[in-house]
C-alpha cells in the first residue's frame, strides 16, 4: 500500500507552531512527554488491539478487557511506571474497565474519607492490587436521590460489627462498575442505624463482597453483572452489577470515620465539619469528568476534521476534482465550532482542576468557604461538557456522512461509550438544578450587601449588568474580550434574576423550584458557560509562546463565544443584552472566523497529539489514507469469510427457488 500524506497538502498551510500546540494542549512540557511516551508504549503493544472488539461477543469480549488490564498492571510494575504515567497508560488503553472504578472512586474515597488509621490499613492494599474495590452507591429504586437510598448498616453494640442489609428489591445496589464480576471488596454507601433506632443518614462502609482465595461471594452477599448495555464493544468491557445484602456483618472500623464516628458504645459522634463532606468522591470525579469530556470531545473532533478534508463532493469544474466538503460554509458552521468547544473544555477542565486543588487544601486547614462554589462548578460544569460532547460526538459521525456510521470510523462505539457521561455522576439535568440552587442563594443574599466572590463574583456588579447594553456597531468589534464577557455576564445575571423574581412570587421556595424548574437550568447553563468563556479569556491573558498559537487560540475563543450567541440569540435579545443587529454583526464576524480556522484546522486537530491507535478510526487516520484503507476493512468482516453466507442452504435457496415456481405457476 502506498506510504503518503493525503492531510500533506493541509498541513503545510498552517500558521502556527503545532509542536508548540501540543505543549499547550498538554497543559505543560513535561505533561506532553508523559502522555506522548504512554500513547506510543501503547500504541506499539499488540495486547492492547481493539479493532476486534465491536464484534467480539460479551464474554470473549469481558476476558479481553481483564487480559488487558492484568498486561497494563503488569507493565506499570515492569516498567517502575509514576502514578502519572499509569494513569496515562490506563487512559490510552482505551477500554473502560474496572480499574477505572479502583482508581478513580475507591481509592479516592478511603483517602477522602477515611482516618489516618484507616488509610494506614487499606491503602497499601489498594495500590498494590491486593484488593480491588468499587464504589456502590446508586441501587435499583435510588440514585439521583442519595438520601432515599435503603441500604441499612445498623451498629450491633454486643459483636461491635455493622449489619449490612438490604430490606427491599429496590434497595439492591445497581450499576457499581466493577462490581459485577470483579471487586473483592466495595466502599457501600448505607443509612446509619444505631441502637436507639435513629436513623443519622447515608455514610460509607468497606465491605469485602468476594473471597480472595477463590473469588466466590461471601456467605450472605448476592452479586452479578446487571447485564448488555448501548452499542456493540463500548461500554460492555465493565462490568455494571448488582449487590444484595443479607445481613453482612463488618467489624465496626470498617466504617469511614473522618467526617463521623460510631464508638464503642454506640455514640455517633460528627466532626466539626460539613456532612456534605461524604459527598466529596463525586466532586472529585465529576472534576476528572470536565478534563474527559475535551479528550473525548478533541477524539471526535479530530475523526470528522481530518475526514471532511480527505472527501471531496460536488464542484467539479472541467473534469478537475471535486470541492473538499471542510470548504463548505454549513460543514465549517457545524465542525469548527466543535473543534472551538475541545479547546474551551480543555483549558476550563485545567481550571476546575487547580479549584479542585486549592479547595481540598483550604478543607485541610478547616476552611469550608468555597465548598459550595467547587460543589456547584464541579456538577454545572461536568453537566454542561458532557452533554455538549455526547451530542457533539453525533454531530460529528452525521458530518463524516455515510461513512461515519460504519463502527471502523470509531464514531459510533466512542458515542456509545460516552453518552452515559451525562447520567453517571449525576444526571445532568439534576446537577443543572444544583447549580440554580447555589446561583438563586447568591442572589437572595446581595440585597444584605454579601459581596459574591469567585465565578459568582459577577453577581456584585447586579445593577450595571441589568441595565447594560452592548456597544458593538460593527463586526468586529466583536472581537474584544471584554465586549463578549459583558453580554454573557448580563444574559447570566438577567435569567438569575428573573428567576429570582419570580420565586420570590411562591409562598413556599421548593413549590417554586419544582414550577420554574425549566427556567432555572437555563440560568444554570448560562451562568456554567459564561465560566467556560471567562476561563478561554483568562487563559488567553498568559504567556503563550510559539509563532501564531497565542492567534489561533484567539480566535477559536471568539468561535466559541459567538457561536454560544447564536445559538442562544433567544436568550440575548429577548433579556435586551443586545439588538437584533448587533446579533447579526456577531454572526458575520463568526463567519470570517471559520475563514480564518480553515486553514488551520487540520494542523488544530493535530495539536491533540492522538496516535491512531487511540482514535481507532479509518476516516481520522493520520495520513488521511481513507479510500484503500476502508475497502481493505471492508474484507475482514467475518461475513466476508465466505462468498456464499451460511444460512444460504436453508433460507436464501428455498425463498429464490419458491418464487420461481411461483413465478412459473
Ligand atoms: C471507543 C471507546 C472509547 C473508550 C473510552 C474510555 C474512556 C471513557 C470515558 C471516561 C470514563 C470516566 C470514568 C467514569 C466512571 C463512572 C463511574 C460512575 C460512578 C457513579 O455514577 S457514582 C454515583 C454518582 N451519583 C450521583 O452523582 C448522585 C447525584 N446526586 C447527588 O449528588 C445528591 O443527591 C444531590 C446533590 C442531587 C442532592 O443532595 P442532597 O439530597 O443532600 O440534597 P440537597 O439538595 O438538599 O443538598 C444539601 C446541601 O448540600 C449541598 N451539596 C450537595 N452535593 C454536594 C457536594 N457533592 N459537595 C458539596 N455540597 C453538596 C447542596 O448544594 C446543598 O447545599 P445548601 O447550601 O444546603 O443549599
Ligand atoms: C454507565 C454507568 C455507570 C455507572 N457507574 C456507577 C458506579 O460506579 N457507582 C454507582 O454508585 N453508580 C453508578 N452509576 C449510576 C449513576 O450514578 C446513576 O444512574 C445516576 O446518578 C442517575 O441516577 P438515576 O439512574 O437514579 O436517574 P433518575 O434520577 O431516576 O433520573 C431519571 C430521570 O428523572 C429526572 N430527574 C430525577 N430527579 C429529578 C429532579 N429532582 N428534578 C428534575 N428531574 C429529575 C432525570 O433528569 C432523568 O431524566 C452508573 C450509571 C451508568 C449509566
Amino acid at each position: 500500500m502506498e506510504d503518503v500524506d493525503h492531510l500533506a497538502h493541509e498541513r503545510s498551510k498552517a500558521q502556527f507552531d503545532v509542536e508548540e500546540m501540543k505543549i499547550v494542549w498538554a497543559g505543560s512540557r513535561h505533561a506532553f512527554e508523559v502522555t506522548d511516551r504512554m500513547s506510543r508504549l501503547v500504541a506499539s503493544d499488540p495486547i492492547f488491539r481493539k479493532d476486534n472488539r465491536t464484534l467480539l461477543p460479551r464474554k470473549e469480549l469481558f476476558k479481553n478487557t481483564l487480559r488487558k488490564a492484568a498486561h497494563a498492571w503488569k507493565r506499570i510494575i515492569e516498567l517502575r511506571l509514576t502514578e502519572e504515567e499509569a494513569s496515562k497508560l490506563r487512559f490510552f488503553a482505551d477500554e473502560p474497565n474496572f480499574t477505572e472504578l479502583h482508581w478513580g472512586m475507591f481509592v479516592p474515597f478511603i483517602k477522602g474519607q477515611g482516618t489516618d488509621e484507616q488509610q494506614k490499613k487499606w491503602l497499601p492494599l489498594a495500590y498494590k492490587m491486593q484488593i480491588i474495590g468499587c464504589y456502590a452507591q446508586t441501587e435499583l429504586g435510588h440514585g439521583s436521590n442519595v438520601q432515599g437510598l435503603e441500604t441499612t448498616a445498623t451498629f450491633d453494640p454486643l459483636t461491635d460489627e455493622f449489619v449490612i442489609h438490604s430490606p427491599t428489591l429496590a434497595s439492591s445496589k445497581w450499576w457499581p462498575g466493577g462490581l459485577g464480576k470483579v471487586s473483592t471488596h466495595a466502599v457501600v454507601f448505607a443509612r446509619l442505624i444505631i441502637t436507639d433506632d435513629r436513623d443519622y443518614g447515608v455514610h460509607g462502609f468497606i465491605v469485602q463482597l468476594r473471597s480472595l482465595d477463590d473469588h466466590l461471594p461471601l456467605p450472605g452477599i448476592t452479586v452479578g453483572d446487571i447485564g448488555n448495555k448501548f452499542g456493540s464493544g463500548a461500554y460492555n468491557t465493565m462490568d455494571n452489577g448488582l449487590l444484595r445484602f443479607d445481613n453482612v456483618r463488618i467489624p465496626r472500623d470498617q466504617m469511614l470515620m473522618r467526617i463521623s464516628q460510631v464508638t464503642r458504645e454506640g455514640k455517633y459522634v460528627q466532626s466539626n465539619v460539613p456532612r456534605q463532606l461524604v459527598y466529596g468522591t463525586m466532586v472529585y470525579v465529576r472534576q476528572t469528568i470536565v478534563a474527559d469530556a475535551s479528550c473525548a470531545l478533541a477524539r471526535a473532533v479530530c475523526i470528522a476534521t481530518r475526514y471532511s478534508a480527505v472527501r471531496r463532493q460536488f464542484g467539479s469544474q472541467n473534469g478537475g476534482v471535486e470541492t473538499q466538503v471542510i470548504d463548505y460554509k454549513t460543514q465549517q458552521n457545524r465542525l469548527f465550532p466543535l473543534l472551538a468547544s475541545a479547546y474551551a473544555f480543555r483549558f476550563v477542565g485545567e481550571w476546575l482542576k487547580w479549584l479542585y486543588t486549592d479547595v481540598t487544601q483550604r478543607l485541610q486547614a478547616k476552611d469550608f468557604s468555597t465548598l459550595p462554589e467547587a460543589h456547584a462548578c464541579t456538577a454545572g460544569l461536568k453537566s454542561l461538557t458532557t452533554t455538549v460532547t455526547a451530542d457533539s460526538i453525533e454531530e460529528c459521525r452525521k458530518l463524516c456522512g455515510g461513512h461515519g456510521y460504519l463502527s471502523c470510523s470509531g464514531l459510533p462505539e466512542l458515542f456509545a461509550v460516552y453518552i452515559p457521561a451525562c447520567t453517571y455522576e449525576g444526571d445532568n439535568v439534576v446537577l443543572l438544578l444544583q447549580v440554580a440552587r447555589f446561583l438563586m442563594k447568591t442572589v437572595s443574599q446581595l440585597p444584605s450587601g454579601m459581596k459574591p466572590v469567585g465565578t459568582t463574583a459577577y453577581l456584585g456588579r447586579v445593577e450595571d449588568l441589568m441595565q447594560c447594553h452592548s456597544t458593538v456597531k460593527k463586526a468586529e468589534d466583536w472581537l474584544n474580550p471584554s465586549v463578549v464577557l459583558e453580554v454573557f455576564e448580563a444574559r447570566a445575571t438577567r435569567l438569575s434574576v428573573a428567576c429570582a423574581q419570580n420565586l420570590s412570587k411562591f409562598a413556599k421556595q421548593e413549590e417554586g423550584f419544582l414550577e420554574l424548574a425549566a427556567d432555572l437550568v437555563e440560568a444554570a447553563v448560562a451562568h456554567c458557560q459564561l465560566i467556560v468563556v471567562s476561563k478561554f479569556i483568562e487563559k488567553l491573558q498568559e504567556d503563550i509562546p510559539g509563532k501564531g498559537v497565542k492567534e489561533q487560540l484567539q480566535t477559536l475563543c471568539y468561535v466559541y463565544a459567538l457561536n454560544l450567541l447564536h445559538k442562544h440569540l433567544g436568550d440575548f435579545v429577548a433579556t435586551g443584552c443586545i439588538t437584533p443587529k448587533q446579533a447579526s454583526l456577531a454572526n458575520d464576524q463568526l463567519r470570517s472566523l471559520y475563514s480564518q480556522v480553515r486553514p488551520n484546522a487540520v494542523a488544530l486537530v493535530d495539536s491533540f497529539n492522538y496516535t491512531d491507535h487511540y482514535l481507532s478510526s479509518i476516516l481520522g487516520r493520520y495520513d488521511g489514507n481513507v479510500y484503500p484503507k476502508l475497502y481493505e476493512e471492508a474484507w475482514k468482516d467475518p461475513l466476508n469469510e465466505s462468498v456464499v453466507p451460511d444460512g444460504y442452504h436453508e433460507y436464501i435457496r428455498p425463498l429464490l427457488k419458491q418464487q420461481l415456481r411461483n413465478a412459473r405457476l
